[in-house]
């Protein structure tokens, strides 16, 4: 469930007439999220999504607020957040901060197909050329450096082979990161975590994509890397889905054509992406914040994936649209 705390019809109202969104018509509370109490509240004026944070504190919220209100400014296709006269997106509710972004429409294509990962390569790559002009830094908070204070945590948890590939899979990134070919690779505050649940299809189009609160600065390349991982795999195996990587890939270089060092080093980012989320899984399933309210994914799944990206390296060809250097 997903409405940890309950707002009353008045007290959504009185935001949203602080908002100038109109009058409600309805306030429905969300059940799918996990982080957050999320309500969808309908006015005379459009529907939107009215959110609670629940783990954010005010002072980390203004970064992810404004950077989807940039992408929305260059035409991205993000849930615009709704500022008051005064300009500020971030708001107060029930002693919570609370924010009220535009409902995207549709739903989450759980089964992608190539058409579905075209699309999301296009934004993907429109996203990271937009954000280039985002004036806040954040770093990835979930990156190196936590990777790095969290893998000792994790490891007493985990069987002899496991924590023998957590220790290489840590030891080969460290190296990588202090390379002058990583150094080399383009960023600007990306996305971070775009699963197919975090993006919206009306049909087949695709008409969003949502849920920035792990967004920080980090190379372009990595943010592809996650998306790959997560739409272009068979999920039994965690193989990668050869036409559906072709599509997504073919997408963002019409758009923004990976560099040399982009090419060279994406199997390894591939590999970095899977461990990211290897390590935050079996952090949430052994170490649950006190209180937590996380129901945790699967470690294993991204434990294959890792495995399988170490094994059968994916490498950029002629397919993906741009030759290799
Ligand atoms: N802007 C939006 N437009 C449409 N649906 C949304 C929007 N934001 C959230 N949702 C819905 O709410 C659910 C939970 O949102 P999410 O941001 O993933 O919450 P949490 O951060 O709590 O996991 C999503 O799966 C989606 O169905
Ligand atoms: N995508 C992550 C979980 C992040 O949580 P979210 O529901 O806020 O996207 C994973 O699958 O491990």
């Amino acid at each position: 469930m997903a409405v940890y705390t309950e707002v009353a019809p008045e007290a959504a109202q009185a935001l949203l007439n602080h908002l100038n969104l109109g009058t409600l018509q309805s306030l429905r509370g969300i059940q799918g999220g996990i982080e957050n109490t999320n309500y969808f509240a309908t006015t005379d004026q459009g529907e939107y999504v009215l959110t609670l944070f629940e783990r954010l504190t005010a002072e980390q919220l203004p970064f992810y607020l404004r950077l989807v209100k940039h992408l929305a400014a260059a035409g991205i296709p993000v849930p615009e957040p709704q500022a008051d006269a005064q300009g500020q997106l971030l708001h107060s509710l029930h002693g919570k901060p609370a924010a009220v972004v535009v409902k995207l429409a549709g739903q989450s294509q759980l089964a992608p197909q190539a058409i579905h990962c075209a699309q999301l390569g296009r934004v993907l790559a429109q996203m990271h050329l937009a954000a280039r002009s985002f004036d806040m830094q954040q770093p990835n908070l979930r990156g190196l450096d936590w990777w790095n204070d969290t893998v000792p945590a994790v490891l007493p948890y985990l069987q002899a082979p496991q924590q023998e590939l957590l220790r290489r899979e840590l030891a080969f990134q460290n190296e990588l990161a202090a390379s002058a070919s990583y150094r080399a690779l383009p960023a600007s505050a990306v996305h971070a975590d775009l699963f197919r649940d975090n993006a919206m299809f009306e049909g087949e189009r695709l008409s969003g994509v949502f849920d920035f609160y792990f967004a920080g600065v980090d190379t372009w390349l990595f943010d592809l890397c996650v998306a790959i991982n997560d739409w272009c795999i068979d999920l039994a195996t965690g193989e990668l889905d050869t036409p559906r990587v072709n599509a997504l890939l073919r997408a963002y270089q019409q758009v923004r054509p990976l560099t040399a060092e982009e090419q060279a080093l994406y199997p390894a980012l591939l590999r970095a992406a899977a461990l990211r989320f290897w390590i935050s899984r079996l952090w949430d399933c052994h170490l649950p914040r006190q209180a937590s309210m996380l129901q945790p994914h699967d470690p294993t799944h991204f434990e294959r994936v890792l495995r399988a990206r170490i094994a059968r390296p994916g490498a950029i060809t002629a397919e993906h649209g741009f030759a290799t250097p």
